[in-house]
């Protein structure tokens, strides 16, 4: 079996493409497959945040399917940093520069973006669709079909929420530094991810934001599924619509917004269709890491012992535009 690691913003995963299978995988053993490959600790050479299962779409002009397996195991039906590196991988593998990918939910546009820094390719994805009802985002909350800027007082009695689906579910919250940085995050996060509360009995991706600047962001976000990630693609597509909406007189629709994250840096746009609904632009690093070749079987029994890693050369250069990032040579 051959897949690639890939990452957006250093959020990582194993692309799979059906083709390059030993063998059909039930979907049981996808499951396990994304445990066992995933595993931080004992998976395939350091882990991932998921595993991107790539297949042929059954929609007529739509390039290929994107199946997103978080690193427990269970699916998520998008995922922003992880389409990016599909877009790239079916760019090449089709000759194509501007197509649609399948998703759970929608096909979203992909194209090929002005790359970053010298050997940082990067691609820009449409995210969408966009919902604030409680009853997509399976949210539970007494009374409220929406919530937006609002008090959870079973989570805070200081931060306030909003919760977009897009169409994956999110939780976020402005904050100040010290709070972005602090403990809060990790304790409101892997509360609602415990699978026994009644809010989010499914789990939601929780996200905290600063506003560093008008049009430039930090998100730092807990991934229903992973727990803390360097970066969630969809979380900061939600958090620069909510920055839109909460704060117009810093932003307003169609302005270029810088995201930071731990991770790296992306660029979104919030969009507004003529029927009223919002959707984003996300644009960021496709980085292509290695290749990697394991038996099939190995890997559904966690035996790494015996796997083929083959470096490209590109995470070098994402590093050197990372650290310019950080110390701010790139806006
Ligand atoms: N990292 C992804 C989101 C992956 C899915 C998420 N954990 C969920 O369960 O919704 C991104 O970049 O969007």
């Amino acid at each position: 079996m051959k897949m690639l690691k890939v990452h957006g913003s250093n959020n990582d995963f194993f692309i799979l493409d059906g083709k390059n299978l030993d063998k059909q995988l039930t979907e049981a053993e996808l499951s396990i497959l994304a445990r066992k490959v995933c595993d931080r600790k004992v998976g395939l050479h350091g882990g991932a945040d998921g595993i991107l299962f790539v297949t042929a779409s059954g929609h007529t002009g739509v390039v290929g399917k994107m199946r997103v397996i978080n690193a427990d195991g269970s699916e998520a039906s998008m995922c922003g940093n992880g389409i990016r590196t599909v877009a790239r991988y079916l760019s090449e593998r089709e000759h194509a520069a501007y197509f649609k990918i399948e998703t759970m939910y929608a096909d979203l546009e992909v194209k090929k973006a002005t790359p970053f820094a010298p050997d940082v390719q990067a691609f820009d994805a449409e995210i969408s669709p966009v919902s604030f009802d409680a009853v997509d985002l399976k949210m539970h909350l007494a009374g409220k079909t929406k919530l937006v800027n609002d008090y959870i007082p079973e989570l805070s009695e200081t931060l306030k929420f909003s919760a977009v689906a897009v169409p994956n579910p999110h939780l976020i919250a402005f904050v100040s530094h010290d709070v972005l940085t602090g403990p809060e995050l990790g304790r409101i996060a892997a509360y609602l991810n415990n699978g026994q509360n009644l809010l989010f009995p499914d789990g939601v991706n929780v996200s905290f934001v600063e506003i560093q600047k008008p049009r430039q962001i930090f998100v730092r976000t807990y991934e229903r599924g992973v727990g803390y990630t360097n970066a969630c693609g969809t979380a900061m597509s939600a958090s620069s619509l909510m920055y839109a909406l909460l704060y117009p007189e810093q932003v307003k629709l169609e302005d270029l917004i810088s995201v930071f994250n731990p991770g790296g840096m992306v660029k979104t746009r919030v969009h507004q269709r003529t029927n009223g609904a919002y959707w984003m632009s996300l644009i960021g690093n496709a980085t292509f890491v290695a290749t990697v070749e394991v038996a099939q079987s190995a890997a559904l029994e966690g035996d790494f012992k015996d796997i083929s890693w083959k470096e490209t050369g590109e995470q070098a250069a994402y590093e050197d535009f990372a650290t310019a990032i950080s110390k701010g040579e790139q806006e």
